[in-house]
């Protein structure tokens, strides 16, 4: 299979990350994304592995629609870069980070506050804590943030049994992300006390279809989610996004916009709040090729991830 190393500086550091890279494979079906974070080992990145072969070799099942409501992404910024970014975006959902380290309650407000004066009553706003607080801390902070109108917080504890105490004291609906993504069997996690909404990220579970099962296993509302990938890595999260059965949210899948540049001239970006379902040609892979020492290192986690 054809291997590309592509590497892109991100305009705001995001989960603690100022440059993006990854592989793209070219198999049969099409161009694959292999892009584990740094911080995950082998046997991790064996899922993320799968999904990019899914991709390459098998393709994806059929699109039950045609283009995927999407939410815009907001980092641990300052209020004004906040709005900017929220109004400029086209989005009438958008995700913010809260809970980042070295911040503040009062940062958190103040950019949940910016995000809520940029779109609008009629918008909808989500917050993700990456697993940050402790349950007494999650309880007063989202009743906090609640003041300003929240869909539902993405995995504000870390744990199962963090989440169900959470979600029985606030209002907010709960939606599970690392603690799903992250279990070594996502479709066995039991749920059901501790979350209303399941996010599904196409390399974390494995594939398209590997996603498919972990929704029909837990009979939840499903978001769909990005792992940062460039277009052709959001292309499959896309088509994830075309092949549920019901999507009543939108999907975190505009993270596109958080890169300096991208594989393709015809990036995966929202127009009006949505993506189209199609899967861009990569024709910009001179242009963001890594150096050398990134290329070895990604070629090295390749074979690791791929041998027998
Ligand atoms: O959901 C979104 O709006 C964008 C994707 C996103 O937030 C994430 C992508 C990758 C890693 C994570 O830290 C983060 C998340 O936790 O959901
Ligand atoms: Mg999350």
């Amino acid at each position: 299979m054809a291997v590309h190393v592509w590497s892109v500086p991100m305009r705001t550091r995001f989960r603690g990350i100022d440059v993006r890279d990854g592989v793209l494979v070219r198999g049969p079906a099409g161009w694959g994304e292999f892009s584990p974070f740094w911080d995950y080992d082998v046997t991790e990145s064996r899922r993320w592995w799968a999904a990019a072969h899914e991709s390459a070799v098998l393709g994806w099942p059929d699109p039950l629609r045609d283009s995927v409501p999407v939410n815009v992404t907001v980092p641990a910024v300052e209020p004004d870069r906040a709005h900017a970014i929220v109004t400029g975006s086209g989005c009438r959902t958008a995700k913010v980070k809260v809970a980042e380290p070295g911040q503040s309650a009062a940062d958190d407000l103040a950019r949940v506050e910016a995000v809520r004066d940029a779109l609008g009553p009629a918008g909808a706003i989500r917050v993700d804590a990456n697993a940050a607080w402790d349950v007494d801390t999650a309880v007063a902070r989202l009743r906090e943030l609640d003041r300003v109108g929240l869909e539902y917080a993405e995995q504000p504890c870390a744990t199962i049994g963090e989440l169900a105490a959470v979600r029985r004291r606030v209002e907010v609906r709960v939606a599970a992300d690392e603690v799903v993504r992250r279990a070594a069997d996502p479709r066995e996690v039991d749920l059901r006390e501790a979350a209303d909404v399941v996010v599904l990220k196409v390399q974390p579970l494995g594939g398209v279809r590997a996603a498919l099962a972990v929704a029909e296993a837990h009979g939840l509302p499903c978001v769909v989610s990005s792992a940062l990938e460039s277009s052709v890595g959001i292309a499959a999260g896309v088509a994830l996004a075309a092949a549920l059965p019901e999507l009543p949210f939108a999907c975190g899948l505009a993270t596109v916009a958080l890169f300096t540049d991208d594989v393709t001239g015809e990036p995966l970006l929202p127009v009006d709040g949505a993506l189209p379902v199609r899967r861009p040609e990569p024709d910009r892979l001179a242009e963001t090729a890594a150096e050398p020492a990134v290329e070895q290192r990604w070629r090295a986690r390749l074979a690791a991830v791929t041998a027998p």
